[in-house]
């Protein structure tokens, strides 16, 4: 006999998936008896999520055995925990990842990954010397992919960003970066940066808080994975405003982004704009011109960046900004994603073949019998922790007997 999971909310109807946990790997205690987690096995361990509950909702820790020493491992996990929830199904995808489906979640919220065998979670496996395993939410398509805009101190890159904000402040939203500069006049805590301190930042950093970090001109600045996260969740765009050791951090990164450089029209031109700025000393200035030579070099010969913009005119730039982000003759109103609306309830069942899972529900409503199945594509993910997920392509078919004609793009 198998350890069954009767599928969320255990409704009775059991699942034949080939990620049944057979009887006999898992330790006494985790046995057909017991409810209240699901578990998943990717190479050799066998993930237990859940265990817990509060009397309502699931709780979603994790534990992870190991078949081959017959052992608990304590894991060091990354990301951000899902919010517990009535019932969760756990199914393994591609060998390095569980997908977590929540029940009765939004749309928004029901698809989580658990990386468990992930460059990501390797990288970071090197770096802590722990094993790892790390939370990533999953997003519907493909999104739109963040942007990260580089160049040389005083190019134009905030103003060009600020343009854009007010034009379209519904579509994109800022990546609030942290760093330990000192605030300057007008700039306020939360919007234009997280003024934090040194050692805190530090501190985080090696917690794996950041997506990015770098020393620049002096003062450490770094975006920090919840930044990102923010915008997205908000159904925004991202836009982030780093330097180019950042943007070369990020290109190596899971996040799957734009990279756009501003180039000034001269250096002579660059020094004007940044002593007209006035907002830093001389001998600050200085530092920020002997490094944009650098970055200028880099940032025009790496092939780090997809496309270079130079900021000669102001305006000229930002309607070439504009075409590049294909946001020409858009207003911000008609730039907004279709809103997805749809719920996987907690009574389903799950089944995974050739990367497409099928999510089964039979609800009963009104003494009337209803079956849908959704089908999941999980072929062509993209992203992952420490952000998001994206590529899931979901489908519902609604008339489960009439098959796959019925099938609609969510
Ligand atoms: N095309 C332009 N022509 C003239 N002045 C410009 C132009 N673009 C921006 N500026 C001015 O140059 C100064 C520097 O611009 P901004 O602060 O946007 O640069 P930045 O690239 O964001 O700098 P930093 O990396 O230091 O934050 C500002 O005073 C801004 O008004
Ligand atoms: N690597 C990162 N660079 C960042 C980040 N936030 C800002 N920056 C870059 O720093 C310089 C200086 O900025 P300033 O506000 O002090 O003038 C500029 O090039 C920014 O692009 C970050 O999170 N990571």
């Amino acid at each position: 006999m198998s350890v069954k999971r009767k599928g969320c909310g255990d409704v009775g109807q059991e699942t034949d998936n080939l990620f049944d946990v057979p009887d006999g790997l898992l330790p006494a205690g985790y046995d057909s008896e017991s409810n209240g987690y699901q578990t998943a096995i990717v190479n050799d361990k066998i993930y237990v999520v859940g265990g817990s509950s509060d009397g309502e909702k699931l709780s979603m820790d994790v534990k992870i055995f190991d078949k081959s020493t017959g052992k608990w491992l304590i894991p060091t996990i990354l990301g951000t925990k899902p919010v517990p929830s009535k019932g969760h199904s756990a199914v393994p995808v591609n060998n390095d990842r569980i997908l977590i489906l929540k029940g009765d979640c939004s749309a928004a919220d029901c698809f989580w990954f658990l990386e468990v065998d992930t460059p990501y979670v390797r990288e970071q496996e090197k770096l802590l010397g722990t094993d790892v395993i790390a939370w990533s939410k999953g997003v519907a398509g493909d999104g739109s992919k963040p942007v990260v805009i580089s160049g040389p101190s005083g190019v134009g890159k905030g103003t060009l960003i600020a343009k854009l904000m007010k034009e379209f402040p519904t579509t994109f939203g800022f990546s609030v970066s942290h760093t330990t500069r000192a605030p300057r006049n007008k700039e306020i805590n939360g919007v234009h940066y997280h003024f934090t301190e040194r050692s805190i930042m530090e501190k985080e950093i090696r917690e794996g808080k950041f997506l990015e970090s770098a020393l620049v001109h002096g003062n450490l600045y770094g975006t920090s994975i919840e930044a990102v996260e923010t915008v997205t969740d908000a159904g925004k765009r991202c836009i982030l405003d780093i330097d180019v050791q950042g943007a070369r951090s990020v290109r190596s990164s899971s996040l799957d982004a734009s990279f756009i450089f501003i180039c000034p029209p001269s250096f002579e031109e660059l020094e004007k704009r940044l002593r007209a700025r006035g907002t830093e000393t001389e001998e600050q200035i200085q530092k920020r011109l002997r490094n944009a030579r650098a970055e200028f070099d880099e940032g025009k010969s790496s092939g780090l960046f997809d496309h270079i913009l130079v900021n000669d005119d102001l305006e000229t730039c930002y309607q070439n900004l504009k075409k590049l982000l294909a946001l020409n003759d858009r207003t911000d109103a008609n730039c907004q994603p279709t809103v997805k609306s749809f719920k996987i309830p907690v009574s389903h069942s799950i089944s995974n073949k050739d990367r497409k899972i099928l999510i089964h529900s039979g609800t009963s409503e009104l003494g009337k019998e209803s079956t849908s199945l959704f089908l999941l594509d999980v072929s062509s993910l993209k992203g992952g922790a420490p952000g998001r997920t994206r590529g899931l392509g979901i489908y519902a078919i609604n008339s489960y007997a009439e098959g796959l004609d019925d099938i609609k793009l969510l």
